[in-house]
């Protein structure tokens, strides 16, 4: 689980439609890519080419480490990875993934470059999905009418064969598994989906293994649940004793409930010591036991709360869900695999605290992260005593730290992860996804114990990198599940990550969007991504389409939603225009508008150079590309502004700018008084500040003339 699992599909980059030159140079990469059908025709094809000529690389295995070890043979791999991004950055801006980047080298670092891939699968992702659903004529508005029992959902399974008529020897057909009208899970909960825009409350009302007992907020019902309105007194003073009660657990209510329990913790001393590695069970010779029932439930935990160890995994998904759902639960013992329908059971799971908090027994995963908050969000599980494999991976400096490469490197297992991305909530679970499903726990009690021994030995026997594993995996531990909040600044941080530079009415038009969109997705409990991906806000949003007609042909396929509430988005639209047109910029982080009075502006270059500009007053824009109604400070202003931006860029002198070699930047200098005041305000806060300032400047002049008729009047009265 090397990738993020993210649960923000609205990280999606822009499509800017504009850069035809692009385009052109897209199409010599890759004719006709610039539709589904092109795509699968030609896409797909260089994708399998590429898959096929990787496959074809050879398989160094276990000795990895070792020719890394080579200087000549790790530049290699990294000149060779560069490329690599440098074409999957070409490809994915071609897709629509932040096209308006043209200028590669803007892309700083290896984790930006991961970011854009990231967003360029959401982006991706949400086309398939969307598009797959159209074919499948499913209108995803519309609940699916559940018969009495629960309707074996029909699969459909889109395959291609991935390496051609291949020499290896398992399936090699890749798998994009689906289902057509999957039930919504969310409408046999027992207790609702909480959307609301308010911060999440831990799910626990016993705490086993409680050294510190839990607040009385979650072990009393009534305070937990009593409304004022219910309590048999007049309406002021239940309405106060309301209050003082939730002041006087709003601490407890929103703390880790085992926060002590994990702040104390501390390893059992035969865990530090070297294990002797006890091989798992052949797969084809383990039980595999599918939990569905409480019955289940209750036996596999007394069966867990005997053990030392045992490994855990979760499978989820985010696409049909606000929040995202946890669908299912893999834990291996030493002799057994468990599937746990974490979709039946997810008003009971609780039980399991009992084993997943005694800090006897070692709960191993790999890659805990967002399992530790889905486990939190949707089950009210915690964990102490976490050995993440992921993280050993790290210590010991492996390759590769993906659970695929662990499989690999010390069981000898290859694995593919063609189910990773499937429907999880398909019921009743196709054989081949539950196959998938518990390889992804039962080889990790052995490579726990190889993971342990190595990093003992790789310390020469002292306990210390073993036991900072530990602690890493403690903190995974201890991190709170955040439920994603809005507020009226949301937008910006979405706008400010893409980094497209939009006029007034645009950023207007993407603040009401983006609102439009976590409303009603919270509302219909769909992901922003279902709801309307962020690529085809940013094209509505730049632009602004006149008519509903323009909103639909700026997504295609259109979102169901977007096609309901059509005419709800073309008056948002129209609103936006309503705007005055001005020209917003982005200074460093924040954004903020070219706007203030004769004010230096100083700026370094790399040479040690300072530059001093003034920045006039500017003119509101008649159209946003209106270059000539820029004053020249305006240009000056601009050109220091991509002096900073850009420090391989010389600032060229020019009159009224003042350069002093070998000066001193001067921190405390207004470029960074500005920006830290800019950073936290909105535009809309801006706009404000400035009509203010200038209407104050108004006032003083007339004043001033004023004062100066008064001065003549009582001059010529002289
Ligand atoms: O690249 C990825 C990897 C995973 N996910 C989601 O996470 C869960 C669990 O993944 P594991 O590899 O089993 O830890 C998977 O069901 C996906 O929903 C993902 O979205 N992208
Ligand atoms: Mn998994």
């Amino acid at each position: 689980m090397d990738s993020p699992k993210s649960n923000d599909s609205t990280n999606s980059g822009l499509r800017d439609s504009t850069s035809k030159a692009n385009d052109e140079e897209q199409d010599e990469l890759c004719p006709g890519f610039r539709n589904a059908d092109a795509f699968v025709k030609y896409g797909l094809g260089a994708v399998l080419s590429a898959t096929k000529a990787s496959a074809s690389l050879p398989q160094t295995g276990d000795e990895d480490d070792f020719y890394r070890s080579f200087p000549g043979f790790r530049e290699f791999c990294e000149s060779q990875g560069d490329k690599l991004l440098h074409c999957m950055s070409q490809i994915m801006q071609h897709h629509g993934c932040r096209s308006h980047l043209r200028d590669q080298s803007k892309l700083t670092g290896l984790e930006e470059r991961f970011d854009l891939v990231v967003d360029s699968n959401d982006v991706i992702l949400e086309r398939v999905g969307i598009l797959l659903d159209e074919a499948d004529g499913v209108n995803r508005t519309q609940q699916p009418v559940l018969p009495a029992g629960f309707q074996p959902p029909k699969i459909v399974v889109s395959s291609w064969n991935r390496m051609g008529s291949g020499s290896r020897s398992r399936s090699e057909t890749f798998r994009l598994l689906h289902a057509k009208n999957v039930a919504r899970p969310q409408l046999k909960f027992k207790e609702k989906v909480d959307n609301s825009n308010t911060p999440f409350i831990p799910k626990i009302f016993i705490k086993p293994n409680a050294t510190k007992p839990l607040s009385s907020y979650f072990t009393n019902k009534q305070i937990r649940k009593q409304r004022p309105e219910d309590l048999d007194v007049p309406a002021a003073l239940a309405d106060l004793i309301h209050q003082q009660r939730t002041q006087e657990h709003v601490e407890d209510m929103f703390a880790h409930p085992y926060q002590y329990e994990l702040d104390h913790f501390t390893v059992p001393e035969g865990l530090l010591s070297k294990p002797e590695p006890q091989m798992y069970k052949p797969i084809s010779k383990t039980k595999c036991s599918f939990i569905d029932s409480l019955e289940d439930l209750v036996a596999l935990n007394e069966k867990l709360c005997k053990l030392s160890e045992f490994a855990v995994d979760l499978e989820h998904h985010n696409y049909r869900s606000f929040l995202g759902l946890t669908c299912l639960m893999q834990i291996s013992t030493r002799e057994e695999d468990f599937i746990v329908d974490t979709i039946e059971l997810r008003s009971e799971l609780y039980i399991l605290n009992e084993a997943f908090t005694d800090p006897a027994i070692v709960k191993v995963f790999h890659g805990a992260d967002s399992d530790i908050d889905w486990l939190q969000r949707d089950l009210g599980l915690y964990v102490v005593n976490l050995f993440d494999t992921h993280q050993a991976s790290r210590a010991l400096n492996l390759a590769r730290h993906s659970l695929d490469h662990l499989l690999k490197h010390f069981c000898t297992v290859d694995t593919d992860k063609r189910y990773q991305l499937a429907d999880w909530r398909i019921r009743p679970l196709p054989e081949e996804m539950v196959q998938y499903a518990r390889t992804d726990t039962h080889y990790l009690p052995y490579i726990y114990d190889c993971v342990r021994a190595q990093l003992l030995d790789f310390n020469h026997g002292q306990p210390g990198l073993l036991q900072s594993v530990w602690n890493k995996s403690r903190d995974i531990s201890l991190k709170k599940y955040v439920k994603p909040i809005f507020t009226e600044e949301s937008y910006l941080e979405l706008q400010r990550k893409q980094k497209r530079s939009l006029n007034t009415q645009q950023l207007t038009a993407f603040r009401l969007l983006f609102a439009w969109r976590d409303k009603l997705a919270r509302q219909e409990d769909e992901s922003t991504g279902f709801t309307l991906p962020t690529h085809m806000m940013n094209k509505i949003s730049e632009e602004l389409p006149r008519e509903p007609q323009g909103i639909i042909a700026c997504c295609n396929p259109v979102p169901p939603l977007v096609r309901q509430q059509v005419n709800e988005l073309h008056l948002l639209v129209q609103q936006a225009r309503e705007m005055p047109l001005l020209k917003v910029r982005r200074w460093l982080e924040p954004m903020f508008l070219v706007d203030e009075e004769e004010m230096d502006v100083s700026v370094r270059n790399t040479s040690g150079l300072v530059a001093t500009a003034k920045i006039t007053q500017f003119e509101e824009l008649e159209t946003p590309n209106d270059q000539d109604s820029h004053s020249v400070a305006q240009m000056k202003a601009r050109r220091i502004i991509e002096s900073f931006e850009n420090p391989f860029r010389m600032y060229l002198p020019s009159s009224g700018v003042h350069i002093s070699k070998n000066a001193k930047f001067d921190q405390s200098s207004k470029i960074y008084e500005i920006s830290k005041r800019w950073k936290l305000q909105s535009i809309e806060q801006q706009q404000k500040e400035l009509e203010a300032k200038r209407e104050a400047k108004r006032k003083s002049k007339e004043e001033a003339k004023e004062r100066s008729k008064k001065v003549t009047g009582s001059q010529n009265l002289l």
